[in-house]
């Protein structure tokens, strides 16, 4: 059996909006325990493709299969695919500002909770094990009791991915999580995201070459569609018809 079995299959997916066809028989595979990188150029297909991972969008042809045995993806709604273990962080961080970093942590954590429940939180000692060990994964360790909307930019992202990790998914797509970063931030960021996909398959949609190169994972091209190129980063920056797709424009 291979090391790194199939997680997600996407296969002949197309999908048209109102006669344009913005997702044209797509096929890739993401493997369990993977960092892949998604990129092309504005309006490649990149978002609509994590939209229909997700079930926010529905594909007109095609197949999405998840886990193992492989379940039906296009058959479930949001919530469904949100409770089979896929977690999509969007551009824009979205913590509980006037909560530190330690609660917003901890009530991300996956646990069956009613509304009462969150009123009513008292600790429990495994927990904040587990927010201890997230803060660390996101390099938040010391600074768990500051109150989010004190973060940089960069730490909120983080705080943002470590919310989402406390959810303990098996497929989490992250849309451009460089954006708007420092340097340091961007480095930091990638030793994250690397770290994350060691346990499970992380999908990084990013319009950043460099930060993709620091990556140092496989690159999946995408241009009208479909997929244009797969491989190393050397290897999709030196193939012909991505120099032409994106010098050519
Ligand atoms: N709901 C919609 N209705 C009509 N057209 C849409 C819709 N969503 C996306 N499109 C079109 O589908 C194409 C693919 O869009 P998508 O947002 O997936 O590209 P992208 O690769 O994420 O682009 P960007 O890098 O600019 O975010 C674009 O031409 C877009 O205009």
């Amino acid at each position: 059996m291979s090391k790194n079995p199939t997680l997600l299959e996407v296969s002949g997916v197309s999908v048209t909006f109102d006669g344009f066809r913005a997702i044209n028989n797509l096929s890739f595979q993401i493997g369990s325990a993977e960092l892949r990188a998604v990129i092309g150029p504005n309006g490649a297909g990149k978002t609509t493709m994590m939209d229909i991972i997700t079930g926010k969008t529905r594909p007109d042809t095609g197949k999405v299969t998840y886990g193992r045995p492989g379940k039906n993806l296009l058959k479930m709604n949001e919530s469904a695919i949100a409770r089979v273990g896929i977690g999509r962080k969007f551009q824009r961080p979205s913590v509980f500002e006037s909560q530190t970093v330690f609660d917003n942590l901890i009530m991300a954590l996956k646990k069956s909770r009613s509304p009462l429940d969150v009123v009513f939180y008292r600790r429990d000692d495994s927990d904040v094990s587990k927010v201890e060990k997230l803060a660390a994964e996101i390099g938040l360790a010391d600074q768990l009791q500051r109150l989010s909307g004190e973060l940089s930019h960069g730490q909120k992202q983080w705080l943002e991915i470590g919310m989402l990790l406390a959810q303990d998914p098996q497929l989490l797509l992250v849309d451009e999580p460089a954006a708007g970063m420092t340097p340091e931030e961007r480095e930091k960021t990638t030793d994250i995201l690397r770290k994350a996909a060691e346990t499970r398959a992380v999908v990084v949609v990013e319009h950043d070459m460099e930060f993709v190169r620091r990556l140092d994972c496989r690159v999946t091209v995408l241009h009208e569609g479909a997929v244009l190129a797969e491989g190393s980063i050397d290897h999709v920056t030196q193939d012909q018809a991505v120099i032409d797709v994106y010098l050519g424009r």
